[in-house]
């Protein structure tokens, strides 16, 4: 038998889609019951000049990708598992401000087919109760002159996951949101809600800045008000999250009362739970 890689197999017959779009986010959706990792795949159609707002959904992903290298583990079906091409035309400034937004999205997503309230966990993280629900893995590819080519934006949300399923080093830290209401979630309804948030929110973010998800990812914020231990890139860094600034960046003020603009790092899972 002849090993195939995911990513080229043949476009198998799947669930068909609840809609298309004429513009916007959702414009094109390709859905594969399985793919290496959807971030990959789109970065392929990306390569070779898909539009803004193409989305891609895979029922599985052999290869899942997070955040810092790690691996994004789920078996088939029980996640949805999303990626979304933008060609924003925001200044190059305002870039690290398109995970903020999507994060707002796909809350507002969630909670509208849930009832569930996320919380977001600085940057993007959405959490119920102190557990991680849905990870976002933002990739920005730049031109040779240093311009911004494209972003893809990869979207994975726990949907039906017991406690036990996830490995044991995560189940302290990990939910779905079957664990959390005890239902079923109709995937494809939350993906369509997912897309119309988001393409809400990021037409709003292209025509009005950030101003608007910068409110709504403060009211949803687990992080605002708490201290936290940061691991930034470059420098570890400990102190009350005081604020989002305008510019997307986490003002943290230290144990002397400096106050420090964060733009990239992450609060580790286990130190929030620890600290919060
Ligand atoms: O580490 C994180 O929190 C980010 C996880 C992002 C996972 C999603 S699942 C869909 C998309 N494809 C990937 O390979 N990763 C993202």
């Amino acid at each position: 038998m002849t090993a195939h890689h995911p990513d080229l197999l043949p476009n198998l017959p799947t669930l068909a889609l609840p809609f298309r779009r004429r513009g916007g986010i959702g414009c094109a959706v390709h859905h594969r019951p399985v793919l290496s990792s959807t971030n990959t795949f789109l970065a392929g159609l990306a390569r070779r000049g898909a539009p803004t707002g193409t989305v891609v959904l895979a029922d599985h992903q052999t290869a899942g990708r997070g955040k810092y290298d790690r691996r994004w583990v789920s078996r088939p079906g029980e996640s949805l598992l999303a990626s979304v091409l933008l060609r924003p035309s925001r200044p190059l400034a305002d870039l690290a401000q398109v995970t903020l937004v999507i994060a707002v999205a796909a809350a507002e997503a969630i909670a509208r087919t849930t009832g569930l309230a996320p919380q977001i966990k600085w940057p993007n993280d959405l959490m119920v109760e102190g557990r991680k629900l849905s990870g976002i893995l933002c990739e920005m590819v730049m031109t040779p002159e240093g311009d911004l080519d494209h972003i893809i934006a990869g979207i994975g949300i726990n949907l039906a996951q017991a406690r036990t399923d996830f490995p044991p080093e995560l189940q302290a830290i990990a939910t779905s949101i079957s664990a959390e209401t005890g239902r079923k979630v109709d995937r494809f309804e939350l993906f369509t809600a997912l897309i119309d948030r988001l393409d809400y929110r990021l037409s709003e973010w292209e025509r009005l800045g950030f101003e608007p998800a910068r409110h709504a990812w403060s009211v949803r914020s687990c992080t605002l008000g708490r201290p936290v231990i940061l691991a930034a890139p470059h420098a570890p860094r400990q102190g009350i999250a005081e604020a989002l600034g305008p510019d997307g960046a986490l003002c943290l003020r230290d144990a002397d009362g400096t106050l420090h603009s964060v733009i990239f790092g992450e609060i580790p899972l286990v130190a929030t739970q620890a600290t919060l």
